[in-house]
């Protein structure tokens, strides 16, 4: 079994990846053409209740938090704490890496089983059809591939990632507690909740604009194999959540406030009562959107198992102990159907688990 985030991918290689410039594309190609967005929502007559933005300096601040895993399993932030210029400068960061020629971003693409590096979408393998998007994921050290990049002056870029993931993992733990808080936990219930994540992930993912955006998808919809996902989406409207009930719903950018989406991870143990978010990323005709994500799950040597608290006679654990590592694995094998691939116990609808989402059109 391996439990290092770097070998989750070993066994499944992504073995065709169409690197297309699709910053000089006048037309939609053929291979990037969706035939169905599956955009038929949305509200009806009502008015949705949209994604709750939560003041983290709100005395109800742990409620708020937990009403929001548990209705949505999405919900924006302010008050976080994470200083605007680094979130501008990580933004200037990722700007540069993308605008350059894709033969020089190829020289840090990432291999075949590998998790770091320049690419396609992980999830591409699942879809008939390729998205309007490029990304870089940095899982460790980024110097290794920024030295590809820039041969003499990667410096300033592995600083600005270094001190953006300092932050984030700040951020991501004062996010736990309140999540644990709101389960009925603390953080001294689940020790290893205190320590660093891992190997936490980030991952810049670039939306050229795009000449049919109708036809298009960034990034198609999909749960996070995390814990918990801090989404700076940088005052460009795409992201988008999916609601049972409602359907698909704009996360609208709001300046300063940051994403947080529950992850798979979260999903399993919280029992789950809280639910990991599928969401998918639009494109647009004008604007170059650019989105970064930090992935954040536990240490590599810790199964994730419903938490004993909130299991008993009457609700026995749902899902099996499983590594992160281990869970992205099965992520690339099962995709939408990896919660059930580690379920134990079938839900007692009788139906595939609900946050599988396989009844959702993800295509
Ligand atoms: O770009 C976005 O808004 C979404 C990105 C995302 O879902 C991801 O990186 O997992
Ligand atoms: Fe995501």
């Amino acid at each position: 079994m391996y439990t290092r985030l770097s070998d989750s991918f070993i066994h499944y290689p992504i073995t065709n990846q169409n690197h297309l410039d699709l910053n000089s594309m006048k037309e939609l190609p053929e291979s990037h053409a969706w035939l169905s967005l599956d955009d038929s929502p949305s509200f009806g007559s009502s008015v949705p209740d949209l994604v709750h933005v939560i003041n983290l300096n709100d005395p109800n601040v742990m409620t708020l938090v937990g009403h929001a895993c548990k209705t949505w399993g999405v919900f924006q932030i302010t008050n976080h704490g994470v200083p605007t210029n680094l979130l501008e400068e990580m933004v200037e960061a990722s700007r540069k890496l993308f605008a350059l020629p894709i033969q020089q971003k190829l020289q840090a693409a990432r291999a075949p089983n590998g998790v770091s590096g320049y690419g396609v979408a992980r999830i591409s393998p699942f879809f008939p059809k390729l998205m309007w998007s490029e990304g870089f994921t940095v899982v460790g050290s980024p110097y290794e591939h920024a030295r590809k990049l820039w041969p003499k002056c990667y410096t300033k870029f592995c600083d600005v990632i270094e001190e953006y993931k300092k932050e984030m993992n700040k951020l991501a733990q004062r996010l736990m507690s309140l999540i644990l808080g709101s389960l009925g936990v603390t953080m001294d219930d689940v020790k290893w909740a205190c320590l660093q994540g891992s190997s936490p992930a980030l991952q810049l993912n670039s939306y050229p604009a795009c000449p049919d955006p109708d036809r298009a998808m960034g990034l198609a919809a999909h749960t996070d194999s995390t814990l918990l996902t801090i989404l700076h989406q940088n005052n460009t409207s795409g992201l988008q959540a999916h609601k049972e009930g409602i359907g698909w719903v704009t996360v609208p950018p709001i300046r300063g406030a940051l994403v947080v989406n529950i992850g798979d991870l979260l999903h399993i143990l919280s029992n789950g009562l809280y639910t990991s978010v599928l969401h998918r990323a639009k494109v647009n005709r004008t604007q170059h959107r650019l989105s970064v994500a930090y992935l954040y799950g536990p240490p590599s040597n810790i199964q994730i198992s419903p938490l004993s608290k909130l299991t008993d006679k009457c609700h026995p654990p749902l899902y099996r102990p499983v590594t992160w590592s281990e869970y992205l694995g099965a992520k690339a094998k099962h995709f939408n159907k990896a919660l059930s691939s580690v379920r134990l116990c079938a839900p007692l609808n009788g139906f595939a688990d609900a946050n599988d989402h396989s009844g959702v059109q993800v295509g």
